[in-house]
């Protein structure tokens, strides 16, 4: 089944120009640049991408078919562009001519001043294709309608109005024969799906896409720019911050571990895991920044695959569920309490090691000491204490 989709791009556009009564300015408005790609190339590009569509065809405004040969080369399935006509159905229908060389099964014609047209509008049309010769896209009109000039005649009931789009879909043998028919007794129609109405052909209705709009005045250009400003804008984020706390006791040992790393020393740390205070606190603090449980929520000390478990696990585990969320870490900054062992000549170590848990800048986090002075229970030598704040970035929309 070979598909091929027409562009036509042979129009002035002479309602997007911005002084009225011009024609579309310096160039037609296929040819702007939206965001840095032209329109005519942003209208293109989901055909020429699509699984289903075999090659596309342009057909472009006469004299202007250097520029498009310039902007297009090298895209193996973009044939040779033709040039337009008068009107948008006399452009289609030099699309269908050319074509019918050596015709395909299916056409898909398209506005170039489409330029939001995206794959799922592109299937939905070839699906109905697959039990109708003609399917077009359409919104079910919303706003309320009405018929008169300067004042009203009448209210238009919208009950089974639909605003149409393109692109069109249709079996290629009797679109072009319904086209030729039409240009012979001089009909001239909005749209090819009216050519085919004209003609008997059924045409079937699938869902639109409210983003697929037609650029026709400038207005449409000035929402279209803040349309694609508004997506190109890095997502609305707040900042969390959650604070950690953790104390193990010393007991009988040689070294202690201290954020990943190993510190002699003439004690150990009692715990159910490594008694990786720092990684602890820092764990918690993690968890409270994006309101989820403790550290014992998720590693119950009563659950006997922790014992002796390597603290790492838990810290990344934490990490993994900020990512989760689409977050990320800000920084983390941890300080250890305890008279002995001495921290400092560690400290850089430790903060690369935490670094390395969780694919971090080293810059973004912090590692520090204190004594008590002797006072409390670090002071007397009983245990370690550690205490941890971390600062993550959540998407707001997914913030609960
Ligand atoms: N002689 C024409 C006229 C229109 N089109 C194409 O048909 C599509 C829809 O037409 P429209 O939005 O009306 O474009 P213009 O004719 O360029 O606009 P205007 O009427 O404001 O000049 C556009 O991609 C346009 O380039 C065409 O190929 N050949
Ligand atoms: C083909 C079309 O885009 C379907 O909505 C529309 O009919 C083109 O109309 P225009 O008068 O050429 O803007």
């Amino acid at each position: 089944m070979k598909t091929v989709a027409v562009i036509v791009a042979g129009g002035l556009g002479v309602r997007a120009a911005n002084i009225s009564g011009t024609t579309g300015g310096s160039e037609p408005k296929q040819f702007r640049v939206l965001a840095g790609r032209t329109v005519i190339d942003r209208a293109i590009a989901p055909f020429l991408d699509h699984p289903r569509v075999d090659a596309v065809l342009a057909v472009v405004r006469t004299g202007w078919e250097d520029r498009f040969r310039q902007a297009f080369a090298g895209s193996e399935r973009l044939l040779e562009p033709m040039p337009g006509g008068e009107t948008r159905q006399a452009s289609v229908r030099r699309g269908l001519e050319a074509l019918s060389v050596a015709p395909p099964d299916r056409v898909l014609i398209h506005d170039a001043a489409r330029p939001f047209v995206d794959a799922q509008t592109i299937g939905r049309v070839l699906d109905a294709l697959d039990d109708h010769s003609a399917a077009i896209p359409a919104l079910p009109v919303t706003d309320t309608l009405k018929r008169g000039d300067k004042f009203v005649e009448e209210t238009v009931d919208r009950k089974g109005l639909y605003a149409v789009q393109t692109p069109q879909g249709f079996a290629f043998t009797p679109i072009l024969a319904a086209h030729r028919a039409a240009c012979e007794v001089d009909r001239e129609f909005t749209d090819d799906a009216a050519v085919a109405e004209w003609a008997g052909l059924d045409v079937a209705l699938v869902a639109g896409d409210g983003r697929n709009r037609k650029l026709t005045t400038p207005e449409d250009f000035d929402m279209a720019e803040l349309l694609l400003a508004a997506e190109a804008a890095p997502p609305p984020v707040e900042t969390r911050t959650g604070t950690g706390y953790d104390v193990h006791r010393f007991g009988p040992g040689e070294a202690v571990v201290l954020c990943g790393v190993p510190v002699r020393h003439d004690h150990g740390l009692l715990g159910h895991s490594d008694a990786d205070v720092g990684l602890h606190a820092l764990t918690d603090a993690l968890l409270g920044a994006i309101a989820d449980g403790d550290i014992g929520s998720h590693f119950p000390p009563s659950d006997p695959q922790w014992k002796a478990a390597d603290s790492a696990l838990f810290l990344r585990h934490a990490a993994s569920l900020v990512r989760r969320r689409g977050g990320r870490i800000v920084n983390l900054d941890v300080t250890l309490i305890c008279e002995q062992p001495k921290v400092g000549p560690h400290r850089d170590a430790m903060r690369r090691r935490i670094a390395e848990f969780l694919d971090l800048d080293v810059g973004r986090i912090a590692v520090k000491a204190t004594t008590t002075e002797g006072l409390g229970f670090t002071g007397r030598g009983e245990g370690i204490a550690a205490q941890a704040t971390a600062s993550v970035e959540l998407p707001l929309e997914r913030s609960p």
